[in-house]
């Protein structure tokens, strides 16, 4: 069994190389050139690495007449919000079109390779009090460049499902954490901080944004767990919510942190952290994926917390 993984190099691309490596599956890992390879190092004896940039066709059909996957697990993308008010037309061309590449090379390719399309929560945009836990019937309401670029992402997977009969499956992620996140997003940020001033590195203030956004978070290797199995058991065409069904306001997830450190910090509002317009709250309703998988997730939100922190630790060690 052969896997493709997009965005290898990056926070759940390495965990998922390390949870289908661990299964006996082949897999190859496309990357950009300037990528670090800081996350998969310790998985390369095992693991194949392809340089393939997703904005040029030729490439990304010269890679998969290569490869012929089994399985595409189509992670890469800008996935930073913020970055998409900043940057609204390289998010948009980045994530949309080197999914158009992809699924282009499957069908000219005539390939019967099942993929997975990482779509994400933020689709579902200003979500109301009475709709949580949403369903993946809830209207969408998007309110980043980020959220529109995922709906084009999900709706061209739907498409080339009905067009090409391709088997295409799409998964709508809620926040999903763990060791090795990157330092901009929320609980990596602040485990960050914590670290940096357990060490001394910086003054004991923790700046913040907004704090009473409500997420739902989910360890990133359940996730991984998850993908895995959409692939085996989910249905071509159809859409699944991943999440733990869990709503905690950000402030929780500082509260979590601190109780693993012994460091006293005062918490200052950081204005730059604020953004244009902010998803209030967001939970996920997973029964459409348990009942066609039976996954549920396992790993609690304290020993993630935990974990991270450590992780972050251990860098600054
Ligand atoms: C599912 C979805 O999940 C992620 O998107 P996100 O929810 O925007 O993630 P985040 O960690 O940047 O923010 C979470 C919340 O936390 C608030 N917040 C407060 N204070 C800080 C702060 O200091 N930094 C950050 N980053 N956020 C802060 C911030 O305003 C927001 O309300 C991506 O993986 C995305 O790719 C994706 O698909």
């Amino acid at each position: 069994m052969k896997a493709l993984i997009t965005g290898v190099a990056g926070f759940v691309g390495s965990h998922l190389a390390e949870h289908l490596l661990s299964q006996g599956i082949e897999v190859t890992g496309t990357l950009r050139g300037h990528s670090s390879l800081r996350h998969i190092r310790h998985l390369l004896p095992d693991m194949r690495l392809y340089e393939c940039e997703l904005m040029d066709q030729q490439a990304v059909d010269q890679m998969m007449t290569e490869i012929r996957p089994d399985l595409i697990f189509h992670l890469a993308a800008q996935s930073f919000v913020p970055v998409s008010w900043d940057s609204p037309a390289e998010t948009l061309t980045n994530n949309i079109v080197g999914q158009i590449h992809l699924l282009e090379a499957v069908r000219k390719l005539g390939l019967a390779s099942k993929v997975l399309i990482a779509c994400s929560s933020e689709e579902y945009g200003q979500v109301e009090e009475d709709e949580v836990p949403v369903k993946e019937t809830n209207p969408l309401r998007p309110v980043s460049p980020y959220a529109v670029s995922k709906i084009a992402q999900n709706y061209l997977g739907y498409q080339y499902y009905k067009t090409f009969g391709q088997h295409i499956v799409r998964t709508r992620t809620f926040n999903h954490t763990g060791p090795r996140r990157g330092e901009q997003f929320v609980s990596s940020n602040f485990a960050k901080q914590i670290a940096e001033i357990e060490k001394g590195l910086k003054p004991p203030v923790l700046y913040v944004g907004n704090l009473e956004a409500k997420r739902d978070f989910t360890d990133v290797r359940d996730v991984v767990r998850g993908y895995r199995m959409a692939l085996d058991y989910c249905e071509a065409g159809e859409l699944y919510n991943i999440a733990s069904g869990q709503c905690r306001e950000i402030r929780e997830v500082i509260q979590i942190l601190l109780r693993y450190s012994t460091v006293e910090i005062t918490i200052e509002e950081d204005k730059t952290r604020l953004r244009p317009s902010d998803v209030k709250v967001l939970v996920g309703d997973y029964t459409k994926f348990y009942q066609q998988t039976g996954w549920t997730p396992e790993i609690p939100f304290e020993q993630t917390m935990k974990d991270l922190l450590n992780y972050w630790r251990n860098e600054l060690a």
